[in-house]
């Protein structure tokens, strides 16, 4: 694993050890009202347009896009929303990414959308710091551990989002429960993209749905930059894409998250 994934991971456990060790019994998400993510991908899809999930990230390893306050955060998903994404996506890891839970509530609250935790979850404690409609479960993170992880998720309200970089990955992935799999296109040793991870994962994720009587919601994630990008990996059976750099690099969050949504037109 990259250096700069191992030290997340390491600034994590110290995170979560100040936590306390004791788990909370009280709901993270009382009175949550859950925002229904398969039912939106199905409506964006209706309607002819890319579920894209826009994603708020000010940082990632090497990269630094944007300081994003809370306030600036719900400004921008509310240009995402305005521009017709299917859901938002909200970095809450402090160090690299330098997200934060305080954006992930700012989102929340400002748009109508799902919004998707994306953090490095590693410890059960985690589920209990905010709620979110979605949150983000790396197989090639957890391993093992990964099918007890997508069923606490599921039992505390959140609707899991496994990700996968490689066919291994993928295998612990469809042992779970999970209906969403995200097939990160960018490689956690050394961090290069390659769309192909797409076209060579999701087709297997449709065979295994057809030999099992399952249904995946596909989600390609990472390195797409052009709405020719987009329709590459839609053309290989994605079923939505989540984005985060071309949005924080370009000048109109809200032009640029449109050019992607309307990228592919089926009506
Ligand atoms: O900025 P990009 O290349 O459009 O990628 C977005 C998203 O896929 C990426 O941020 C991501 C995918 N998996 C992650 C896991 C943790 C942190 C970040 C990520």
């Amino acid at each position: 694993m990259h250096d700069s994934i191992l030290h997340i991971l390491n600034t994590t456990k110290i995170r979560v050890q100040a936590l306390g060790v004791e788990i909370h019994n009280e709901d993270p998400q009382p009175q949550f009202l859950k925002r229904d993510f398969i039912a939106a991908v199905a409506a964006v899809r209706a309607d002819g347009r890319v579920p894209v999930i826009t994603e708020v990230k000010p940082a990632s390893p090497g990269k630094s896009f944007r300081d994003i306050p809370p306030a600036a955060a719900a400004e921008l998903a509310w240009e995402m929303e305005e521009a017709g994404a299917v859901a938002i996506s909200v970095l809450t890891e402090p160090g690299v990414f330098r997200g934060s839970l305080e954006n992930l509530k700012a989102v929340r609250k400002t748009v109508c959308l799902p919004v998707l935790r994306k953090d490095f979850i590693i410890d059960r404690r985690q589920l209990e710091e905010a709620g979110s409609d979605l949150i983000l479960l790396i197989a090639g993170i957890l391993g093992k551990e990964l099918d007890s992880f997508v069923d606490l998720a599921l039992e505390k309200g959140f609707e899991p989002l496994v990700e996968v970089h490689n066919r291994e990955e993928l295998e612990l992935a469809l042992e779970t429960d999970t209906k969403l799999i995200g097939i990160n296109n960018r490689n956690f040793d050394t961090l290069k993209i390659d769309l192909a991870t797409t076209e060579e994962l999701a087709p297997l994720i449709r065979e295994y749905d057809l030999d099992h009587g399952t249904s995946h919601i596909i989600i390609s994630e990472s390195g797409m930059n052009s709405p020719e990008d987009v329709r590459r990996v839609m053309q290989a059976g994605a079923d939505a894409v989540l984005i985060g750099s071309a949005l924080m690099e370009s000048d109109s969050v809200f032009e640029k998250t449109k050019e992607f949504v309307q990228s592919v037109c089926w009506r």
